[in-house]
């Protein structure tokens, strides 16, 4: 009897989705129909309910975060956000970024986990040497919810600033969560900041220090400064294994990995607070040099769908199945333009759909399926 026998016990689910623009509504689409797979397959009701965030919003009703979509993520169990911004938005009064920023700080999703792993049969999809990237297995805890993208902004005609803050009790919160993560993984932590500038890297540091010393000593922790961190993650990436760092360097340190991968296509995200529900949403932005012609990569997206299984609803098979089919469908070539495939977003999140079905079929009926 394996776990794809029965279907556990079914569940419903009360999803928000948050489309937003560019690519976002067609990949958050494509996270759906693969949760509609998995609820048919375990017999689970997944519920969306679609809201307005970002450029949509502003077109829409005037501000990036309406009252009521930030009271509809607030009392959902879980929130799927496809991408926000564009240029259409650039030189407007109110940003559509600015929409994400304020849910995330509503929500209270102070930890952004960004994984990363580059299996043997993926890794000659990056640009880098496959005896780089092959076996890589990463992920990144970026804090979320301060730093310099929540400090206070100033403007002048000749001048401008953003406020850099972090307070102890936002430090201490996410780096328990990576060392906790840390925990499950290889035991390493590498901990990124500026130190050698920034007063509140300076901070960061001996925060991350002391949590360490007082509550994880059983874990390897490292300090890197960011500037030579953006370089050895390139050069020996599979050194790492927990990287711990504040919201910007975490920002720019996931983009720049996913070349490890081959596309910032691929890389999911799961931003989680103390309780309440999550966010999940691809690392990658809203894409607008190919939005709205079923260019784009849909696996980021889904992958993230995956994450809200594992951590919002504590659903392992579920997330398991999908990750499984998300692999094979990679291993098997039927992959997008940005990982030089043919297929369209439509196109791949099918492969997806149907791998998770064979699986599924597969281990029903104890037939080994030697592509999966
Ligand atoms: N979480 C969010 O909603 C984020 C929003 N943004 C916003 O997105 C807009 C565009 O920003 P960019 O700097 O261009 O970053 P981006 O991540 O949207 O795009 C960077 C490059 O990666 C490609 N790309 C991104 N996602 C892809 C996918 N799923 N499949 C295939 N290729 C993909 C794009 O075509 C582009 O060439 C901006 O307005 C920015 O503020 C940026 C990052 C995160
Ligand atoms: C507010 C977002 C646009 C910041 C970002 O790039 C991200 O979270 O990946
Ligand atoms: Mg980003």
């Amino acid at each position: 009897m394996t776990a794809h026998d029965t279907p556990a016990a079914a569940r419903a689910f009360n999803i928000v989705v948050l489309p937003g623009d560019g690519v976002g509504p067609e990949v958050a689409l494509a996270a759906q129909r693969v949760l509609t797979c998995i609820g048919d397959i375990y017999g689970h009701r997944f519920d969306f309910t679609e809201h307005l965030i970002g450029g949509a919003a502003i077109d829409a009703v005037g501000e990036s975060l309406p009252e009521e979509t930030k009271a509809a993520c607030i009392a959902s169990d879980a929130v799927l956000l496809g991408a926000v911004g564009g240029p259409k938005w650039d030189g407007a009064p109110v940003r559509p970024e600015q929409g994400l920023l304020a849910i995330r700080k509503a929500m209270g999703l102070y930890a952004n986990l960004r994984p990363l792993q580059v299996s043997p049969v993926l890794a000659h999809r990056s640009p880098l040497k496959k005896e780089i990237v092959e076996g890589v297995d990463l992920i990144v805890f970026r804090e979320l919810t301060s730093g310099v993208y929540f400090g206070e902004r100033t403007r002048t005609e000749t001048s401008a600033s953003d406020l850099c803050v972090y307070t102890v009790e936002e430090i201490e919160r996410v780096a328990r969560a990576a060392f906790q993560a840390a925990e499950q993984r290889r035991g390493k932590v590498t901990s990124v900041d500026k130190a050698n500038v920034m007063e509140t890297s300076r901070l960061w540091r001996e925060v991350v220090t002391r949590i360490h010393a007082e509550e994880y000593p059983q874990i390897t922790l490292e300090h890197a400064l960011v500037d030579s961190m953006a370089m050895h993650l390139i050069r020996k990436p599979r050194d790492y294994d927990v990287i711990l760092t504040e919201n910007m360097f975490g920002d720019i340190l996931s983009d720049e990995i996913s070349v490890l991968g081959g596309s910032i296509g691929l890389l999911p995200s799961a931003s989680l607070g103390a309780n309440g529900p999550g966010l999940f949403e691809p690392i990658h932005g809203s894409a607008p040099d190919i939005a709205g012609q079923d260019l784009a990569n849909p696996v980021g997206m889904v992958l993230s769908a995956a994450m809200m299984l594992r951590h919002s609803f504590q659903l392992e098979d579920e997330a398991d199945s999908i990750e499984a089919a998300v692999a094979a469908v990679l291993a098997s070539g039927a992959v997008t333009a940005d990982l030089g495939g043919a297929l369209g977003t439509v196109s791949a999140t099918r492969a997806i759909v149907d791998a998770i079905r064979a699986i599924h079929w597969a281990a029903a009926r104890h037939v080994p399926m030697h592509w999966a």
